[in-house]
């Protein structure tokens, strides 16, 4: 095969240069004979810092620049945390690999308190998402929850700073960026069901580029691919992106049978509606819209349609 240089489009924080750095080693070990460099490139979600996410909405926040970049032909392929990945692509884009998934799991980090259990009543929890508020608030009415914003180096210094009793951020953001000491405690599914995608990488690429389709064919792990294209079969059918309260996790319980689990909640938690179910592995994303289906019933279509301004049908 012919020598290339394939060039990676990502954010700059640090979360996202990580990322793309481990998926450029991972090539390059992979594939001897090519080179893989960074473009970095600013995106909308990056310049507007100071804004709870939900209010500026756009499911493609962080990743519109990115497919610009592809498909110009600046950049050949994009490296995304799998719960930004917006359900539908430009044309001519599409994820060609899904990583091996990390922790999905939300984190409990304080530098006083063990565990959500352990926080006193009426204690300020900072996070940045609809769907840990809404499971928190579900689980201790009484916590006091505010925005935090910021990358993981921001939002750990305002917990420093003394602006919240604990925070809760994705285990697998904070891992990556070694920052597992901070970790109290990984909140157990139960209390905080995990973002559709969270913990998995995925890649983006111009799907007519044969060559480089090949190229990245290794990097998907087809276990964890099925979990999250079930996961992100029932946010399609829902028309969830990462800023609304939804949640969705998929296990495989043996090596045939996918465990879907979702929740939609109101954001004060006071509604909260499970759901759940098996199925053989190939037929996870039938189950995920199966289950959205379900959850629109159970009263999740009014809760949507408040956040939305329009009816999911
Ligand atoms: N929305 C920001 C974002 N996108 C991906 C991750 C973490 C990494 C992952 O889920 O793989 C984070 C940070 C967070 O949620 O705390």
């Amino acid at each position: 095969m012919t020598e290339r240089t394939l060039r990676i489009a990502t954010r700059n924080s640090a979360l996202a240069l990580w990322q793309a750095e481990f998926i450029k080693a991972e090539l390059e070990r992979l594939h001897p004979h090519i080179s893989v460099e960074l473009l970095g490139i600013k995106t909308q979600g990056d310049k507007i810092l100071d804004v709870p996410l939900a209010k500026i909405g756009g499911k493609a926040l962080f990743v519109k620049e990115l497919e610009e970049a592809m498909l110009d032909g600046r950049a050949d392929l994009a490296v995304h945390s799998m719960k930004d990945v917006p359900m539908e692509f430009p044309q001519g884009l599409g994820l060609v690999a899904i990583c091996e998934r990390g922790d999905p799991t939300d984190a409990f980090v304080s530098n006083q308190y063990d565990n959500v259990d352990a926080l006193p009543e009426g204690a300020v929890v900072g996070t940045s998402s609809m769907r840990r508020e809404a499971q928190l608030r579900a689980y201790r009415p009484d916590l006091e929850i505010r925005t935090l914003r910021g990358n993981v180096n921001t939002r750990l210094a305002k917990l420093d700073a003394g602006d919240y009793d604990a925070i809760v951020l994705a285990s697998s953001g904070l891992k990556r960026l070694g920052f597992d000491a901070r970790i109290r405690y990984c909140i157990p599914e139960t209390i905080s069901l995990p973002a559709v995608g969270q913990g998995a990488l995925g890649i983006e690429c111009r799907l007519e580029d044969q060559e480089l389709v090949d190229l990245l064919r290794p990097l998907n792990h087809a276990d964890s691919a099925d979990r999250v294209h079930a996961e992100r079969a029932l946010n399609k059918r829902l028309e969830g992106g990462c800023q609304v309260p939804i949640a969705a996790y998929a296990l495989l319980e043996d090596q045939d049978t996918l465990w879907l689990r979702g929740l939609v909640s109101s954001v004060d938690g006071r509604e909260v509606y499970r759901v759940e179910g098996r199925t053989p592995r190939a037929e996870g994303e039938r189950l995920g819209r199966e289950l959205a289906e379900d959850l629109l019933r159970m009263g999740a279509d009014r809760i949507l349609a408040e956040i939305y301004g329009y009816k999911v049908d």
